[in-house]
């Protein structure tokens, strides 16, 4: 996998391309949410990836709309949550998103969660806003190969995108393999264990090994995985930090090294739990 630079993106099944690094926003306020988008712009970042639950969709319209950077140069996720769930109350909260946003269209949106007899109806609304074009593309999040296989079994159009959480301690090569297989493209939520990564130790070792920090480390093989990823920062170093790490690569003897610190070990919610 080479993803020489900052700009590089992944072709998604419909032809859209999707920036393979982003800025994430959760536990971002509203009142910190300009600066860390402009922070993040200025540097190159082009994507952005937040959610209805996030409550800073509008924090992100205004930081979006106040940059130079044009709104179709930037790549926008966001999620419709769970209590939205069914079919028109998703197309209702995806329309409360995008006044939010200030934007008349999406590049991505997301079923945040597989809610057990609500996530065929919540797609079948993703579906109409997509085929009504206001949706650049559309997916889904914390969907397992079941949840993915109901969806394949029911629907019209198969998700783009699966947007899972994914570190070295949580790797489930299978559902990525089974993605692959089906064109859905992965991404990585919490890459940096929301802090955890910090405390292993081949990760330490890594780091000096190829004078990166740990961060860039996790990133990069993110990327050398061809998995989308997302990290979250509100400070302007480490936004810089997490997106310089297209200078180097990892030998795949490293690559896997640090798949084999996979232990199945989640941080969020177990997907059939929730
Ligand atoms: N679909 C879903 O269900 C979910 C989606 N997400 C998405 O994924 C994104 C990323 O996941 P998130 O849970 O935020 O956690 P991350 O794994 O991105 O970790 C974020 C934490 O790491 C810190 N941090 C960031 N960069 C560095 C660095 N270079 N060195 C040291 N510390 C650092 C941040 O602190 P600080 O800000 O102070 O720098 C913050 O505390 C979210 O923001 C959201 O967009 C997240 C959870 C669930
Ligand atoms: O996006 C999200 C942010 O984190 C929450 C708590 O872990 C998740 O439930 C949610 O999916």
């Amino acid at each position: 996998m080479r993803i020489t630079d900052l700009k590089g993106t992944v072709e998604l099944a419909n032809g859209t391309r999707m920036p393979y690094l982003g800025l994430g926003v959760f536990q971002t306020p509203n009142n910190e949410i300009k600066n860390a988008v402009h922070a993040a712009l200025d540097f190159g970042y082009r994507h952005i990836d937040t959610a209805a639950f996030y409550e800073n969709e509008d924090g992100l319209g205004e930081a979006i709309k106040s940059h130079s950077i044009s709104r179709k140069e930037i790549f926008i996720t966001s999620k419709v949550w769970n209590t939205d769930q069914g079919y028109d109350e998703t197309i209702r909260a995806f329309g409360e998103s995008l006044k939010k946003l200030q934007t008349d269209y999406l590049d991505l949106y997301l079923v945040h969660w597989p809610i057990k007899g609500k996530y065929t109806d919540t797609w079948r609304a993703l579906e109409t806003l997509y085929e009504e074009g206001r949706i650049r593309a559309i997916g889904v999040s914390n969907f397992l190969q079941h949840h993915l296989e109901d969806v394949m079994a029911t629907g019209k159009i198969v998700p783009m995108v699966n947007q899972m959480e994914f570190h070295p301690h949580l790797v489930q090569q299978d559902l990525i393999d089974f993605c692959k297989k089906h064109s859905i493209q992965y991404e990585a939520w919490s890459p940096l264990m929301q802090g955890g990564i910090f405390e292993i130790d081949l990760l330490k070792d890594l780091s000096e090994k190829y004078s990166k920090s740990i961060a860039q480390i996790v990133l990069r093989w993110d990327l050398q995985k061809g998995v989308v990823t997302i990290p979250k920062s509100v400070k302007k170093n480490r936004i810089e930090e997490n997106a310089s790490i297209f200078d180097f690569e990892i030998s795949e003897e490293d690559m896997k090294k640090i798949d084999a610190l996979d232990c199945n070990e989640r941080i969020g919610p177990h997907p059939d739990k929730i």
